[in-house]
Protein backbone atom coordinates (compact mmCIF):
# COMPACT_ATOMS: atom_id res chain seq x y z
CA UNK A 1 0.00 0.00 0.00
CA UNK A 2 1.72 3.26 -1.10
CA UNK A 3 0.33 7.16 -1.33
CA UNK A 4 2.40 7.94 -4.32
CA UNK A 5 2.24 12.10 -3.66
CA UNK A 6 4.86 14.88 -4.02
CA UNK A 7 4.98 15.04 -7.93
CA UNK A 8 0.98 15.21 -7.77
CA UNK A 9 1.38 18.31 -5.71
CA UNK A 10 -1.33 21.34 -5.86
CA UNK A 11 -0.43 23.98 -7.69
CA UNK A 12 1.44 23.23 -10.84
CA UNK A 13 -0.28 24.15 -13.90
CA UNK A 14 -4.17 24.48 -14.33
CA UNK A 15 -5.56 22.50 -11.77
CA UNK A 16 -8.61 21.38 -10.34
CA UNK A 17 -7.60 20.14 -6.37
CA UNK A 18 -8.67 18.98 -3.22
CA UNK A 19 -6.94 19.41 -0.19
CA UNK A 20 -8.12 16.77 2.78
CA UNK A 21 -11.64 17.20 2.00
CA UNK A 22 -14.73 15.45 4.12
CA UNK A 23 -17.99 14.70 2.52
CA UNK A 24 -20.74 13.45 3.67
CA UNK A 25 -23.54 11.19 1.19
CA UNK A 26 -26.52 11.91 3.43
CA UNK A 27 -25.33 11.03 7.11
CA UNK A 28 -22.92 9.08 5.65
CA UNK A 29 -18.91 10.58 5.51
CA UNK A 30 -17.93 8.80 2.39
CA UNK A 31 -14.89 10.76 1.52
CA UNK A 32 -12.49 11.53 4.65
CA UNK A 33 -9.77 13.28 4.18
CA UNK A 34 -8.38 13.21 0.37
CA UNK A 35 -6.14 15.50 -0.95
CA UNK A 36 -5.34 15.29 -4.75
CA UNK A 37 -5.17 17.32 -7.95
CA UNK A 38 -6.07 17.06 -11.34
CA UNK A 39 -4.34 18.89 -14.12
CA UNK A 40 -5.41 20.38 -17.43
CA UNK A 41 -4.02 18.04 -19.75
CA UNK A 42 -3.68 15.20 -18.00
CA UNK A 43 -6.22 11.79 -18.12
CA UNK A 44 -6.94 11.12 -14.20
CA UNK A 45 -8.63 8.14 -13.26
CA UNK A 46 -10.86 7.37 -9.95
CA UNK A 47 -10.86 4.28 -9.24
CA UNK A 48 -11.89 1.82 -5.96
CA UNK A 49 -14.15 -1.22 -4.94
CA UNK A 50 -17.57 -0.32 -4.55
CA UNK A 51 -19.16 2.83 -2.05
CA UNK A 52 -15.44 3.40 -1.73
CA UNK A 53 -16.33 7.34 -2.29
CA UNK A 54 -15.43 8.17 -5.84
CA UNK A 55 -18.83 9.44 -7.26
CA UNK A 56 -18.94 11.69 -4.02
CA UNK A 57 -15.33 12.98 -4.66
CA UNK A 58 -16.18 13.75 -8.12
CA UNK A 59 -19.52 15.71 -6.68
CA UNK A 60 -17.51 17.43 -4.62
CA UNK A 61 -14.77 18.50 -7.33
CA UNK A 62 -18.29 19.86 -9.23
CA UNK A 63 -19.56 21.56 -5.68
CA UNK A 64 -22.51 19.64 -6.16
CA UNK A 65 -22.02 17.70 -2.77
CA UNK A 66 -21.08 20.05 0.20
CA UNK A 67 -18.01 20.09 1.39
CA UNK A 68 -17.55 19.61 5.38
CA UNK A 69 -13.69 19.98 5.70
CA UNK A 70 -11.28 20.51 3.87
CA UNK A 71 -10.67 22.77 0.64
CA UNK A 72 -11.76 22.29 -3.23
CA UNK A 73 -9.73 24.66 -5.69
CA UNK A 74 -10.25 25.21 -9.11
CA UNK A 75 -7.02 27.09 -10.96
CA UNK A 76 -6.00 28.53 -7.67
CA UNK A 77 -9.44 29.63 -6.51
CA UNK A 78 -11.78 28.12 -4.08
CA UNK A 79 -14.44 26.44 -6.01
CA UNK A 80 -17.78 28.63 -3.70
CA UNK A 81 -15.23 31.81 -5.16
CA UNK A 82 -16.14 31.37 -8.43
CA UNK A 83 -19.63 32.40 -10.04
CA UNK A 84 -22.05 29.83 -11.31
CA UNK A 85 -21.79 30.29 -14.93
CA UNK A 86 -18.19 30.86 -14.77
CA UNK A 87 -17.78 27.12 -12.91
CA UNK A 88 -20.36 25.80 -15.36
CA UNK A 89 -17.95 27.39 -18.20
CA UNK A 90 -14.75 25.79 -16.93
CA UNK A 91 -15.99 22.30 -15.44
CA UNK A 92 -18.72 19.62 -17.48
CA UNK A 93 -20.06 17.19 -16.25
CA UNK A 94 -20.79 13.75 -17.27
CA UNK A 95 -23.33 11.64 -15.13
CA UNK A 96 -23.24 7.95 -14.63
CA UNK A 97 -27.04 8.23 -16.71
CA UNK A 98 -27.19 11.53 -18.98
CA UNK A 99 -31.35 11.94 -19.49
CA UNK A 100 -31.05 13.36 -23.02
CA UNK A 101 -34.29 14.31 -24.03
CA UNK A 102 -35.81 11.98 -26.22
CA UNK A 103 -37.76 13.57 -29.02
CA UNK A 104 -34.84 16.30 -29.76
CA UNK A 105 -32.80 15.77 -32.60
CA UNK A 106 -28.78 15.38 -31.88
CA UNK A 107 -27.53 18.93 -32.43
CA UNK A 108 -29.87 20.66 -30.71
CA UNK A 109 -29.00 18.00 -27.58
CA UNK A 110 -25.57 19.45 -28.13
CA UNK A 111 -26.37 22.94 -28.15
CA UNK A 112 -27.67 22.64 -24.86
CA UNK A 113 -24.41 22.10 -23.78
CA UNK A 114 -23.38 26.22 -24.31
CA UNK A 115 -25.90 26.87 -22.04
CA UNK A 116 -27.26 29.93 -24.43
CA UNK A 117 -30.15 30.36 -26.36
CA UNK A 118 -32.63 28.44 -24.38
CA UNK A 119 -36.02 29.92 -26.35
CA UNK A 120 -35.04 27.46 -29.41
CA UNK A 121 -35.95 24.55 -27.15
CA UNK A 122 -39.14 26.34 -24.65
CA UNK A 123 -36.82 26.96 -21.66
CA UNK A 124 -35.82 30.29 -20.85
CA UNK A 125 -33.17 32.16 -22.84
CA UNK A 126 -29.81 32.58 -20.10
CA UNK A 127 -27.87 34.82 -23.19
CA UNK A 128 -28.37 34.77 -26.80
CA UNK A 129 -26.85 32.68 -29.32
CA UNK A 130 -24.09 34.10 -30.50
CA UNK A 131 -21.45 32.66 -34.21
CA UNK A 132 -19.25 31.47 -31.59
CA UNK A 133 -22.58 29.12 -29.75
CA UNK A 134 -22.72 27.75 -33.14
CA UNK A 135 -19.00 27.15 -33.63
CA UNK A 136 -18.69 25.27 -30.27
CA UNK A 137 -21.35 23.16 -31.22
CA UNK A 138 -19.72 22.21 -34.65
CA UNK A 139 -16.22 21.19 -32.50
CA UNK A 140 -17.89 19.40 -29.97
CA UNK A 141 -19.38 17.23 -32.52
CA UNK A 142 -17.03 16.93 -35.07
CA UNK A 143 -14.66 15.85 -32.48
CA UNK A 144 -17.09 13.26 -30.95
CA UNK A 145 -18.02 12.31 -34.88
CA UNK A 146 -21.46 12.85 -33.67
CA UNK A 147 -21.99 15.02 -37.27
CA UNK A 148 -23.31 12.70 -39.38
CA UNK A 149 -26.11 11.71 -37.32
CA UNK A 150 -27.33 15.48 -36.55
CA UNK A 151 -30.52 15.17 -37.73
CA UNK A 152 -31.39 11.97 -35.95
CA UNK A 153 -33.69 11.94 -32.68
CA UNK A 154 -32.28 11.08 -29.47
CA UNK A 155 -34.69 7.92 -29.36
CA UNK A 156 -33.10 6.49 -33.16
CA UNK A 157 -29.81 5.78 -31.48
CA UNK A 158 -28.06 2.98 -30.11
CA UNK A 159 -26.36 3.35 -26.61
CA UNK A 160 -22.67 3.72 -28.02
CA UNK A 161 -24.08 6.71 -30.02
CA UNK A 162 -26.30 8.61 -27.24
CA UNK A 163 -23.04 8.55 -25.02
CA UNK A 164 -21.38 10.15 -27.70
CA UNK A 165 -24.05 13.03 -28.05
CA UNK A 166 -23.94 12.94 -24.13
CA UNK A 167 -19.89 13.82 -24.73
CA UNK A 168 -20.54 16.22 -27.11
CA UNK A 169 -22.93 18.32 -24.78
CA UNK A 170 -20.48 17.89 -21.91
CA UNK A 171 -17.82 19.48 -24.46
CA UNK A 172 -19.39 22.20 -26.47
CA UNK A 173 -19.09 25.16 -23.82
CA UNK A 174 -14.89 24.50 -24.39
CA UNK A 175 -14.39 23.10 -20.60
CA UNK A 176 -10.85 23.09 -18.82
CA UNK A 177 -12.17 20.38 -16.99
CA UNK A 178 -14.72 17.18 -17.58
CA UNK A 179 -15.56 15.00 -14.57
CA UNK A 180 -17.01 11.62 -15.76
CA UNK A 181 -19.00 9.18 -13.50
CA UNK A 182 -18.55 5.57 -15.44
CA UNK A 183 -18.53 7.16 -18.66
CA UNK A 184 -17.81 3.35 -20.41
CA UNK A 185 -20.34 1.52 -18.71
CA UNK A 186 -23.06 0.20 -20.41
CA UNK A 187 -20.81 0.38 -23.57
CA UNK A 188 -19.31 -3.07 -25.35
CA UNK A 189 -15.59 -3.07 -25.43
CA UNK A 190 -15.50 -1.05 -28.81
CA UNK A 191 -17.58 1.90 -27.89
CA UNK A 192 -15.65 1.83 -24.61
CA UNK A 193 -12.24 2.28 -25.86
CA UNK A 194 -13.71 4.56 -28.51
CA UNK A 195 -14.55 7.36 -25.58
CA UNK A 196 -11.30 6.61 -24.08
CA UNK A 197 -9.91 7.88 -27.58
CA UNK A 198 -11.98 10.49 -27.40
CA UNK A 199 -11.16 11.26 -24.63
CA UNK A 200 -7.36 10.97 -24.80
CA UNK A 201 -7.39 13.38 -27.99
CA UNK A 202 -9.32 15.83 -26.21
CA UNK A 203 -6.73 15.89 -23.16
CA UNK A 204 -3.71 16.62 -25.78
CA UNK A 205 -5.28 19.33 -26.62
CA UNK A 206 -5.23 20.81 -22.94
CA UNK A 207 -8.61 19.15 -21.51
CA UNK A 208 -8.25 18.07 -17.80
CA UNK A 209 -10.09 14.70 -17.56
CA UNK A 210 -11.47 13.24 -14.22
CA UNK A 211 -13.10 9.88 -14.87
CA UNK A 212 -14.46 7.44 -12.32
CA UNK A 213 -13.81 3.85 -14.10
CA UNK A 214 -14.23 0.50 -12.97
CA UNK A 215 -12.56 -1.31 -15.76
CA UNK A 216 -8.76 -1.04 -14.49
CA UNK A 217 -7.76 -1.75 -17.89
CA UNK A 218 -8.94 1.22 -19.08
CA UNK A 219 -7.78 2.71 -16.00
CA UNK A 220 -4.38 1.59 -16.91
CA UNK A 221 -4.73 3.77 -20.37
CA UNK A 222 -5.02 6.87 -17.73
CA UNK A 223 -1.49 9.47 -17.16
CA UNK A 224 -2.84 9.13 -13.14
CA UNK A 225 -4.92 7.13 -11.05
CA UNK A 226 -6.07 7.83 -7.74
CA UNK A 227 -7.32 4.57 -5.92
CA UNK A 228 -10.29 5.11 -3.24
CA UNK A 229 -10.59 2.58 -0.49
CA UNK A 230 -13.19 3.42 1.88
CA UNK A 231 -13.19 7.04 1.51
CA UNK A 232 -9.74 7.13 1.84
CA UNK A 233 -6.82 7.61 -0.85
CA UNK A 234 -4.81 4.14 -0.85
CA UNK A 235 -3.00 4.72 -3.77
CA UNK A 236 -2.15 7.85 -6.64
CA UNK A 237 0.01 8.12 -9.28
CA UNK A 238 1.01 6.40 -12.20
CA UNK A 239 -0.71 3.78 -13.83
CA UNK A 240 2.21 1.66 -13.08
CA UNK A 241 2.17 2.88 -9.80
CA UNK A 242 -1.27 2.76 -8.88
CA UNK A 243 -1.81 -0.55 -10.49
CA UNK A 244 -0.59 -2.65 -8.44
CA UNK A 245 -0.76 -6.80 -7.00
CA UNK A 246 -0.53 -5.71 -3.58
CA UNK A 247 -2.62 -2.53 -3.92
CA UNK A 248 -5.53 -4.09 -5.97
CA UNK A 249 -5.50 -6.86 -3.08
CA UNK A 250 -5.68 -4.34 -0.54
CA UNK A 251 -8.75 -2.31 -2.12
CA UNK A 252 -11.12 -5.24 -3.78
CA UNK A 253 -9.58 -8.14 -1.79
CA UNK A 254 -9.09 -9.69 -5.32
CA UNK A 255 -5.53 -11.52 -6.05
CA UNK A 256 -4.46 -10.46 -9.10
CA UNK A 257 -1.53 -10.79 -11.61
CA UNK A 258 -0.15 -7.78 -13.57
CA UNK A 259 1.30 -8.16 -16.91
CA UNK A 260 2.63 -5.35 -19.38
CA UNK A 261 1.55 -4.91 -22.76
CA UNK A 262 2.81 -1.73 -24.58
CA UNK A 263 4.33 -0.02 -21.57
CA UNK A 264 0.60 -0.55 -19.74
CA UNK A 265 0.07 -2.73 -16.94
CA UNK A 266 -2.82 -5.57 -17.57
CA UNK A 267 -4.70 -6.55 -15.08
CA UNK A 268 -5.85 -10.32 -14.67
CA UNK A 269 -7.38 -11.14 -11.69
CA UNK A 270 -6.45 -14.83 -10.13
CA UNK A 271 -9.03 -16.09 -8.14
N1 LIG B 1 -27.57 9.58 0.32
C1 LIG B 1 -26.81 8.71 0.97
N2 LIG B 1 -27.07 8.39 2.26
C2 LIG B 1 -26.29 7.54 2.95
N3 LIG B 1 -25.18 6.96 2.44
C3 LIG B 1 -24.89 7.24 1.17
C4 LIG B 1 -25.66 8.12 0.35
N4 LIG B 1 -25.10 8.20 -0.85
C5 LIG B 1 -24.02 7.39 -0.82
N5 LIG B 1 -23.89 6.81 0.38
C6 LIG B 1 -22.83 5.90 0.79
O1 LIG B 1 -21.59 6.56 0.64
C7 LIG B 1 -20.58 5.63 0.22
C8 LIG B 1 -19.87 6.18 -0.98
O2 LIG B 1 -20.78 6.26 -2.07
P1 LIG B 1 -20.30 6.60 -3.54
O3 LIG B 1 -21.49 6.56 -4.41
O4 LIG B 1 -19.47 7.84 -3.50
O5 LIG B 1 -19.35 5.36 -3.82
P2 LIG B 1 -18.71 4.88 -5.19
O6 LIG B 1 -17.29 4.58 -4.90
O7 LIG B 1 -19.01 5.83 -6.27
O8 LIG B 1 -19.51 3.52 -5.40
P3 LIG B 1 -19.96 2.72 -6.72
O9 LIG B 1 -18.72 2.15 -7.33
O10 LIG B 1 -20.81 1.62 -6.15
O11 LIG B 1 -20.72 3.64 -7.62
C9 LIG B 1 -21.31 4.31 -0.02
O12 LIG B 1 -21.09 3.47 1.09
C10 LIG B 1 -22.77 4.69 -0.12
O13 LIG B 1 -23.60 3.65 0.35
Amino acid sequence: MSVVSGEWSVGSGETLAVSDVHVQAGTFPAVKGVSASFQAGRFSAIIGPNGAGKSTLLRALLGLSPVKAGRVELLGRPLDGWGRAERSRLLAYLAQTEALPPETRVRDVVALGRGAGGWKWGLIPTRPWTPADEQGVQDAMQKTDTLKFADRRVTELSGGEKQRVALARALAAGPRFLLLDEPTNHLDLGYALEVIRYLQCEVAGGLGVVAVLHDLNLAARADHVLLLHQGRVLAEGTPEQVLTPENLQAAYHVRVKVLRDADRPVIIPEN
